[in-house]
């Protein structure tokens, strides 16, 4: 590839894709989970425990990263794959988002966001340009747009508004990220839930030009059905030849609709936040390890899971060590939950190749239980 940077679309079953990303620290199997590495950590994993789940790719945090230890310690100490000790892929967001969810503590104008940091009260800009200045000093491979994701409710008037500045913001970003071989720039599609926004939106990125899409403005609590219904268009609108990428997604059922429907990419704190709270992910559902009736439960958290709490655990000492608040329970919880969103993204890449998606997605509901399991 001219650029390091490369996207291989091997197989397709409907709207849905399997495929690889080519970057120069590793390949990128689609659809790929991203667990999310918020503080240059993925909590309560050691990087290879996080490579042994199945991960390609994790995520780096900017708003974190920017305020503690800050982008220019991370780059003097040699960037944070050295730094996290991860060698591979490593998407980093633009530190807008968690900016915009801070709420009263910050202020938007056409320039940027100015925020007070939540760790010390201290003054900060961010503007397409020092997301990009930031993101580069991190050493990231691939670098999201600048952008807002509005927050609802939001009249469509405020949605195509927003929208329009994110795609200002978008061309400032990739004016700013400049021609950076290997590393990759990906915009961000928003307008809410209005198809002529979402189309209006896809057409600026496509005129801007990026090496991938993603679908933002989306699980921002409009719900799993409105959510699918902008995806049974809005991916189409962008590049086949790209990767589509869906931000904040999600839970395991929210994940297989948003891969039937054409998507490439996910992040979501789902999976490692839960466990940390005691609630597993399992293929007949969620269950929650801190309810009493797993407190002399003999059996594995599930039987067919190879990962080390399910081989070398019962529930009982899992409930235990969650009710006792013990570090391993988070870290085996963790590690759980990492691996059975991995093996789904298997079972996902693995369906398409064999032009067998839909017996995949029937089965995978069939086998959901109602409630706790
Ligand atoms: O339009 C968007 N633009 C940019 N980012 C978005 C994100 C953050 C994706 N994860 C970043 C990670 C970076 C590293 C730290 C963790 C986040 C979203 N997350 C969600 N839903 C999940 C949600 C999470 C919280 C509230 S809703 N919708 C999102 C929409 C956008
Ligand atoms: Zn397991």
């Amino acid at each position: 590839m001219a650029t390091g940077f490369g996207f291989t679309l091997n197989a397709t079953d409907g709207a849905a894709r399997t495929g690889v990303i080519h970057t120069p620290r590793g390949e990128i199997r689609t659809p790929a989970f991203m667990p999310v590495g918020t503080a240059g950590t993925v909590k309560a994993m050691l990087p290879e425990s996080v490579r042994a789940t199945g991960a390609d790719i994790l995520l780096g945090n900017t708003y974190h990263l920017m305020l503690r230890p800050t982008a220019e310690r991370v780059a003097a100490l040699g960037g944070l794959h050295k730094f996290m000790n991860w060698d591979r892929p490593i998407l980093t967001d633009s530190g807008g988002f968690q900016v915009m969810s801070l709420g009263p503590l910050r202020k938007l104008t056409e320039e940027g966001v100015r925020f007070s940091s939540h760790i010390d009260g201290s003054k900060h800009m961010l503007t397409p340009e020092r997301s990009m200045e930031i993101q580069r000093l991190l050493g990231s491979d691939i670098v999201m747009c600048f952008d807002e994701c509005p927050a609802l409710p939001a009249t469509e008037a405020e949605v195509a508004k927003s929208m329009r500045l994110s795609m200002r913001w978008a061309q400032r970003s990739r004016d700013a990220f400049g021609d950076r071989p290997g590393h990759a720039l990906f915009g961000i599609m928003q307008g809410g839930v209005t198809r002529d926004l979402r189309e209006e939106s896809a057409a600026a990125l496509k005129s801007i030009g990026f090496d991938g899409y993603a679908v933002g403005g989306l699980a921002v609590g409009e719900g799993q059905e409105a959510m699918f219904s902008v995806l049974d268009y809005a991916p189409c609108f962008l590049p086949q030849d790209k990767p589509r990428y869906l931000m904040g997604v999600g839970k395991p059922d929210d994940i297989v609709g948003a891969v039937e429907r054409g998507i490439d990419m996910m992040d979501c704190v789902l999976p490692s936040r839960s466990g940390r709270t005691g609630q597993a992910w399992t293929r007949r559902g969620s269950v929650n390890l801190k309810n009493a009736r797993h407190k002399d439960d003999p059996r594995p958290l599930d039987e067919a899971c190879t990962c080390p709490a399910c081989r070398g655990y019962s529930r009982a000492y899992l409930h235990h060590v969650v009710r006792a608040d013990e570090i391993i329970g988070s870290m085996l919880l963790t590690w759980h939950n990492l691996h059975y969103y991995q093996e789904l993204m298997q079972g996902l890449r693995d369906a398409i190749a064999g032009g067998r998606l839909a017996v995949f997605v029937a089965e995978f509901h069939a086998q959901r239980a109602e409630g706790d399991i």
